[in-house]
């Protein structure tokens, strides 16, 4: 089956002259640590980025960084354990949260996209109150910490950012009513953002090619229910399961499409937009 908005080509190069007609296009992109690799294929995704921006798409881009906090904490001593996928936050783990996400992992991605000649501007959801959150409870309604739900995004940051030709990159931290920092898985705070900025696309970036049949062959096209019904036979499992939830999450919030793919593939999100059989599996409600 074909990819049915902008794919027009076969190939990336035959796309090219059609990359005017989406224009405004808002791509929320989720990149998660685990899909970062080295300096080099950092390079090569920044500058994939930038191109989309040259095309007149509007690349948002949150970002996680589940390993670079784990190496941190390791270095620091303080232990550190995961409840239903999300980090028990500690005050002392919240801190060290923060400088990675906020300071590190952020800050090496903008400077990648600025390298290439992009205007990126990092933020966290604390910056102009983007992502409200609540407290979030562990899966058995127990205490796991300051783990941040988003419950209010604030997208006019985001919006403003981008009608000044700003590339925005999110940590995924929340801000509480009382000022206090969260902690926020960020596939959810993607998810959010995609939902709010009613993005035309959310590109979930991750180390598989895909959502996976039970054969392991990629599913290139899924809707909701199908998802529901895999999920429900155990084909869907482990790490898969909040990323697709917060798959529906989104496309139930106002999201047009999401898609998951392999962001370790080279050119994985340009080959996901601008080619006919696309790069990973597309969910639509
Ligand atoms: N049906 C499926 N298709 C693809 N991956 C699946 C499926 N079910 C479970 N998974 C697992 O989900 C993992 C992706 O989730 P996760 O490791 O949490 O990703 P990330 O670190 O990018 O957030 C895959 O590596 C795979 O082991
Ligand atoms: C609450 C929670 O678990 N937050 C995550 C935030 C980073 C993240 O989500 O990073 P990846 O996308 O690279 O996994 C954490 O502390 O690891």
């Amino acid at each position: 089956m074909k990819r049915d908005w902008i794919a027009t080509a076969r190939t990336l190069s035959e796309a090219l002259p059609y990359l005017q007609r989406y224009d405004g296009a808002i791509v929320v992109i989720k990149f998660g640590g685990n899909a970062m690799g080295d300096d080099e294929a950092m390079e090569s995704f920044a500058r994939d980025i930038v191109l989309m921006k040259q095309c007149r798409l509007q690349p948002v881009l949150v970002h996680g960084g589940g390993p670079m906090i784990n190496t941190m904490l390791d270095r620091l001593a303080i232990p550190t354990e995961f409840k239903g996928g999300r980090r028990v936050t500690t005050p002392d783990v919240m801190e060290v949260v923060e400088m990675v996400l906020s300071g590190s992992v952020n800050k090496r991605i903008v400077q990648a996209i600025n390298a290439q000649g992009g205007k990126a501007v990092g933020l966290s959801g604390k910056d102009a109150n983007l992502m409200i959150c609540d407290r979030l409870p562990g899966p058995g309604g127990e205490d796991i910490g300051l783990v941040g739900n988003p419950k209010k995004i604030n997208p006019a940051v985001l919006k403003s950012f981008l009608d000044s030709d700003f590339i925005p990159v999110v940590a995924p931290l929340g801000v509480g009513e009382h000022g206090e920092t969260y902690n926020v898985n960020g596939d959810t705070a993607a998810g959010a953002i995609a939902a709010a900025m009613h993005a035309d696309r959310f590109l979930l970036l991750t180390d598989v090619a895909g959502v996976k049949d039970k054969d392991g062959d990629v599913i290139t096209h899924l809707t909701a229910d199908h998802v529901r019904k895999l999920t429900e036979d155990g084909t869907i499992s482990g790490g898969m399961i909040p990323k697709t939830e917060t798959a529906l999450a989104a496309l139930e919030g106002g999201t047009r499409a999401v898609v998951i793919l392999d962001g370790r593939t080279p050119h994985a999100c340009l080959l996901e937009l601008f080619t006919e059989h696309g790069a990973g599996s597309l969910i639509r409600l």
